[in-house]
């Protein structure tokens, strides 16, 4: 792109341009109506034989509306990365994580712009309309953007090259928006006024897949399923299927569920909305909370075994471990004390079927791509309806660490590939289970002066005291196995016994 230039060509027609408008002018003034739109239309014609140039206008605010125009900001964005570099006035913002700044062509600036060998010119300008009658309102200043091109390129420019300008833009305005991550907040009370029943904050989670710790055939699988998600727009559109994609990620607690729904989101630039079903309360509200997410979006159901009770499954399971029930009542009770700080009493009503409508809802009510992601402790305990394929299409096992987890972790917490205490801690790993969390909490250096020998003697420390436990766990099952037989030795002998005394009691 480089900047206008006017020609001597442009300065000719404008002087023929301006002796019609004035001829118009009189024309006007002294000749009846019909006379003058006769004039006008050849007015109209005889400039357009010379001004063989189409002008499209983008303007930031259609009429008296308060919502700032899209095609308007789509232009802003394609033009801010395209001209930046040609434009010679450009202005400066901060951008949106607050520390680098975004340029943009300043106002009366032209750039020129070429789509398949054809030129265009866009101008950024702007009407100052003058203040109201009272003194304090300031000045309104309504921005557009003009694109001038020849007539010839008429139908490319307006068909395919807009197409391309406002594809770009949005692109780049989703790329650099702030993303967010959206709550139904328990007890919240939404004041009526508020449109919206999520509040939000920045979404700012570091993690990538690049950091988690999973194997990497694994890794590359679901990076691959969900770029190839994101990207099979028109497939979805062919096949006549909704543009959504459920997730079931279960496994033990510290194995990462939570960390790769953040990596998901960044991988695929999307916005969070974590629903805390607890704090809804019925159906009819949980479809509104539906209809109000954006594309682009995960939504997010984090311990859907403890949500709510939509389990069917669950109650009838009479065998549960006591770390098990143990974990669930804790989970059970943090929700509680969350909700009852929330200020809300009230239980949700939320059914399972409520919740399979919402689903299947979300995969036909709304337009645009989501993601709907559950996680769970316990996926035995879901009901089979609600993780079936077709609502859960992608059930994704997260599970203790292996040896190329801990290597990954090493990478990102100690910056090392290889270490002579790798091959030890490799068979520590096969003997033992640790979650990456733990590994993680071992990795972590806890004062200034912790090496990378001190965090991985740390880690071979807790993989030999779980190893322990865990035969101690084992001695206790065989010993409990045991008395359990002794008992029924017990009692076989007792029988006997019986049996004896009732021999015994025969007489001989
Ligand atoms: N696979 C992993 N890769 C990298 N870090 C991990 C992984 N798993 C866990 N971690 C670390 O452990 C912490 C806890 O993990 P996370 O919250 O994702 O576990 P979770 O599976 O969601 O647990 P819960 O079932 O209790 O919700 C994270 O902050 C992260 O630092
Ligand atoms: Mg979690």
């Amino acid at each position: 792109m480089v900047p206008l230039k006017m020609t001597e060509m442009w300065a000719t027609m404008g002087s023929t341009i301006a002796s019609f408008m004035f001829m118009w002018a009189i024309i006007r003034q002294y000749c009846p109506y019909e006379l003058g739109r006769f004039f006008e239309n050849y007015t109209q014609r005889i400039m357009g034989f010379f001004y063989p140039y189409i002008r499209i206008s983008f303007h930031e605010f259609l009429g008296d509306r308060i919502k700032r125009s899209e095609a308007y900001a789509a232009v802003e964005a394609y033009l801010s990365a395209n001209t930046s570099k040609s434009a010679k006035r450009l202005k400066a913002e901060i951008g949106k994580d607050s520390s680098n700044l975004v340029l943009s062509m300043d106002e009366y600036e032209r750039v020129t712009d070429e789509f398949q060998g054809m030129k265009v010119w866009w101008m950024s300008s702007k009407v100052v309309s003058p203040s109201r009658s009272m003194s304090y309102y300031p000045e309104q200043e309504k921005r557009y953007y003009k694109l001038s091109f020849h007539n010839k390129y008429r139908e490319v420019i307006t068909g395919s090259y807009l197409e391309h300008v406002m594809r770009e833009g949005k692109e780049i305005r989703l790329r650099n928006r702030q993303r967010k991550l959206y709550t139904n907040s328990p007890g919240y009370k939404w004041p009526s006024y508020k449109q919206t029943m999520w509040s939000h904050i920045v979404f700012e989670h570091p993690a990538t897949f690049e950091t988690m710790a999973m194997k990497p055939e694994k890794k590359r699988e679901i990076i691959e399923d969900l770029l190839t998600f994101s990207k099979s727009k028109d497939f979805y559109a062919r096949i006549g299927k909704a543009w959504k994609r459920g997730y079931l990620l279960y496994g033990p607690p510290g194995t990462g569920k939570s960390t790769m729904i953040a990596a998901m989101a960044n991988l695929l630039s999307y916005d969070v909305y974590d629903l805390e079903l607890t704090a809804v309360k019925d159906n009819t509200e949980l479809r509104k909370l539906l209809i109000e997410t954006t594309s682009k979006s995960i939504i997010v159901i984090e311990d859907i075994d403890c949500s709510l009770d939509l389990t069917g499954q669950r109650n009838k399971k009479a065998e549960k471990s006591a770390d098990d029930e143990m974990e669930k009542q804790n989970k059970e009770v943090a929700r509680k004390e969350l909700k009852d700080e929330g200020g809300s009493s009230s239980s949700s009503k939320v059914t399972l079927s409520g919740l399979l409508n919402f689903i299947d809802g979300l995969w036909s009510a709304c337009g645009g791509e989501r993601l709907i992601v559950f996680t769970t402790n316990y996926v035995e305990r879901l009901d089979p309806a609600l993780i079936r394929r077709g609502r859960m299409d992608k059930h994704i096992e997260l599970s203790y660490c292996s040896f190329e987890g801990f290597k990954v972790l090493a990478k990102n917490y100690l910056t090392l590939e290889t270490h002579s205490m790798f091959d030890t801690i490799q068979l520590l790993m096969e003997e033992t289970k640790i979650t990456p969390a733990d590994v993680a909490e071992n990795l972590m250096p806890k004062s200034l002066l912790d090496d990378a020998e001190k965090c991985l003697s740390s880690l071979i420390e807790a993989l030999e005291e779980a190893k322990e436990a865990a035969a101690a766990k084992k001695a206790e099952e065989v010993k409990d196995s045991n008395t359990n037989e002794e008992d029924t030795f017990e009692s076989l002998d007792d029988r006997d016994y019986k049996t004896i005394e009732n021999r015994d009691a025969i007489p001989f």
